[in-house]
């Protein structure tokens, strides 16, 4: 009988960020109502010295319903576990896997565990990410921890809380320089604030390759190339200002440069697209090369591409620095444009030498490899 993956979105953020306070929010809406959750944290203790001490105690949560429970050990072991017993029936059902991230962690080693522990791949996906930003102090925090900069970086959806305690015309200031930094680390996650409660889970959760309401692969929301393409073209006219000797960066007038530390400066996003297919093999070995070259400063990478053998269906790629989620083959065009369509937010890697090296494989049209069979693109189906 073929199981159907279960959803695992990944709810990260600094220290004191709030994401405590949002997952209780969120864990009172019926949307989440058969969520399992693995809160994976180090108590309300002292920042520095905790995670020395207390790198080994994941306190791990099933919060929707009655249940609580305590284990002992990795992730990987966790999520292993609560599937076991829910196979068992020893636990109440659940049709999503939530982990909250500690405040200190660098979000990719817990991406990477859900992408490519082979003994989960089959059983679940990764979702996507969810990264909590306190309005007030995020931008000294993302100053200060190039973690939190990458949290952001990688998040498909970005959380603003504390946007009550920005008060007056100071406060406004304060949201829009926060608003115009998180945009330009990351211009395609949806961004939404805890005010008034905007966030809700659907809005959150609903950020995967499939319209869960028309099940259908809704490439252009995930993707969201436009916003990369946005970016870049705002990018290249702050470039061309300040070649001019200007010292600002008038983005609708509230992004000045001065805000922006030395870890935002070393992180681009960008965007291209190819109307020509890519061999299998040439795709397997852009991303060999890829990983090998670039992996610890490729970010996030998401992208469709057509490949020679089969152009009809697509194959859907995801990868957080050096893993790749399975590719994952569509049974056709979401949408009318037919073109490959990779999207990239990355530390220190210039676009011409993505785009050139992608470029590179298009020509060669040689076909005939089993780089995607079917057993290896049947993860999403
Ligand atoms: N004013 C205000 N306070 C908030 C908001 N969200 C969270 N807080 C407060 O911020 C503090 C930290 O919130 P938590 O939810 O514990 O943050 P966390 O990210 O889970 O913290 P760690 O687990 O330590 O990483 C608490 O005192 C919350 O009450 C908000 O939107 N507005």
């Amino acid at each position: 009988m073929a199981t159907v993956p279960i959803p695992v979105a990944i709810l990260t953020g600094f220290l004191g960020s709030g994401k405590t306070t949002l997952l209780n929010f969120l864990l009172k809406d019926p949307f989440l109502s058969d969520a399992a959750v693995i809160i994976n944290e180090f108590g309300d203790v002292g920042i520095d010295h905790l995670l020395v001490e207390r790198a080994d105690e994941n306190v791990i949560e099933m919060a929707s319903g009655c249940l609580c429970c305590t284990i002992r050990g990795d992730l990987i072991d966790t999520i292993h576990d609560l599937l076991a017993r829910r196979g068992r029936g020893e636990i109440k059902s659940f049709n999503r896997i939530v982990i909250e991230t500690t405040g200190l962690a660098d979000p990719a080693p817990v991406l990477h565990a859900v992408m490519s522990e082979p003994g989960l791949l089959a059983a679940c996906r990764l979702e996507g990410v969810i990264t909590v930003v306190d309005a007030f102090n995020g931008m000294a925090t993302l100053d200060a921890h190039p973690e939190a900069v990458k949290q952001v970086a990688v998040a498909d959806r970005i959380v603003l809380t504390k946007v009550d305690l920005l008060v007056g015309r100071e406060g406004e200031d304060m949201l829009f320089a926060i608003i115009g930094r998180l945009r330009k680390l990351n211009p395609a996650a949806r961004l939404l604030t805890t005010h008034r409660n905007e966030a809700t889970a659907e809005r959150l959760f609903t950020m995967g390759l499939f319209d869960p309401k028309t099940k259908t692969a809704d490439v252009q929301t995930w993707l969201a190339a436009e916003a990369y393409e946005t970016a870049e073209k705002r990018g290249r006219r702050s470039r061309r200002t300040h070649s001019h000797g200007h010292d600002h960066d008038h983005d609708h007038g509230h992004d000045h440069h001065h805000d922006v530390s030395r870890h935002d400066a070393h992180i681009r996003s960008f965007s291209f697209s190819e109307a020509n297919a890519i061999s299998p093999q040439g795709l397997e070995l852009f991303l060999e090369l890829l990983k090998s070259y670039h992996g610890a400063n490729m970010l996030r990478m998401k992208g469709i591409v057509k490949v020679s053998d089969d152009p009809s269906r697509p194959v859907v790629l995801h990868g957080v620095q050096h893993v790749f989620h399975p590719p994952v083959r569509l049974p056709a065009w979401p949408d009318k444009d037919e073109r490959t369509r990779l999207v990239f937010i990355v530390k220190d890697i210039e676009k011409p030498m993505i785009e050139g090296l992608f470029r590179a494989f298009t020509d060669q049209i040689t076909g005939g490899a089993d780089a995607f069979t079917d057993k290896t693109l049947s993860l999403n189906r």
